[in-house]
């Protein structure tokens, strides 16, 4: 453990040649971020190191991408736009740094988070929609095959960055070609982190601004860095940012770890409030209404009250759980 600035900063844990059997029982239940080397992760360690081979086994399908001008995508200014390009040429453009085609300026920056066929109602499943490109590659047996959601290609070029953001599910990020450095802060540390829905406005994590974002500092910052072929588990809630250090294809798969009645059944991205908190929080909204009914004095008080019996009877002191 060490502190650059002031903020607390752990590296994640890297575990080698690990059993299913030493993850399902000795890893997964710390539900702490971990990065797996030296999984057998298929054929695509190899083969997906070429974007011709790439572009000809995923075919033209037309994908949806971010475009983004510089390497820092911002959800808030939205400095990026969304295209489409025929797979091939999209994984051509994304492994260079210089494009003659280009939607912005020649040194744009792609990103592929891909999507269901019907985006609205589909979710994204390699096997479906490149399923050549699936016979390439063997998803560790971490999790029962049939709490399976989804798995998702991620294509970016070098240098993007995704804004910190959480999702609601367990997940493997396969990271098959390219390294990645990761940062993930604890959803114990959810007070810290600005949040706007799922996604967190601290935008630039490595030089924050402290005068808009100061309670930023206490959040415990856990950092890793991806080689081809590790694979980093991301328990559900957990925050995580990620910057492509070089040209990179990842698959990342989620899985229902929960009751399946706690999950949105309209979530195609893993990532909208179990249906429970989603309650919660409407019902918060309502409370917070009926408080506005009183003078600015009883509003303090009550709420005050309110606070400290969510905190007496919800929280949880001790980490990890
Ligand atoms: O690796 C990336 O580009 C983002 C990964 C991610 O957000 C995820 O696996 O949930
Ligand atoms: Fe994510």
């Amino acid at each position: 453990m060490s502190s650059t600035g002031c903020q607390k900063k752990i590296q994640v844990s890297v575990f080698t040649d690990v059993t299913q059997n030493q993850f399902v029982s000795e890893i997964y239940p710390k539900r702490l971020p971990v990065i797996i080397r030296g999984q057998d992760i298929g054929p695509c360690i190899d083969c997906w190191k070429s974007t011709e081979y790439l572009g000809k086994k995923g075919g033209n399908k037309e994908v949806k991408i971010h475009v983004s001008p510089t390497p820092q995508m911002d959800f808030i200014n939205k400095n990026f736009l969304y295209r489409s390009l025929p797979f091939s040429e999209l994984v051509k453009r994304a492994g260079e740094d210089k494009h003659t085609e280009y939607f912005i300026s020649e040194t744009e920056k792609y990103y592929l988070r891909a999507v269901g066929d019907n985006p609205r109602t589909d979710i994204a499943d390699i096997n479906k929609q490149f399923p050549e490109l699936a016979d390439d590659i063997s998803i560790p047996p971490f999790f029962s095959p049939d709490r399976f959601f989804s798995s998702v290609f991620r294509i970016s070029s070098n240098g993007i960055q995704l804004w910190t953001h959480y999702d609601v599910m367990d997940n493997i990020l396969i990271q098959v070609t390219g390294s990645k450095r990761v940062v993930l802060f604890s959803p114990q540390d959810a007070n810290y982190m600005y949040l706007n829905g799922d996604k967190s406005e601290v935008l630039d994590i490595d030089n924050p601004d402290l005068e808009k974002y100061p309670n930023f500092i206490n959040a415990t910052r856990y950092e890793g860095v991806l080689q081809a072929g590790d694979i980093l588990f991301i328990p559900a809630l957990w925050f995580h940012n990620v910057i492509a250090l070089e040209f990179g294809i990842a698959v990342n798969v989620f899985w229902k770890h929960l009751d399946d009645n706690l999950y949105d059944n309209k979530d195609t991205y893993g990532n909208k409030d179990l249906t429970p908190a989603s309650r919660a929080m409407q019902i918060m909204d309502r409370a917070m209404k009926a408080l506005e009914e009183l003078p600015d004095s009883y509003k303090d008080f009550y709420a005050r009250r309110l606070i400290a019996r969510i905190e007496r009877k919800c929280l949880q002191k001790s980490f990890p759980p």
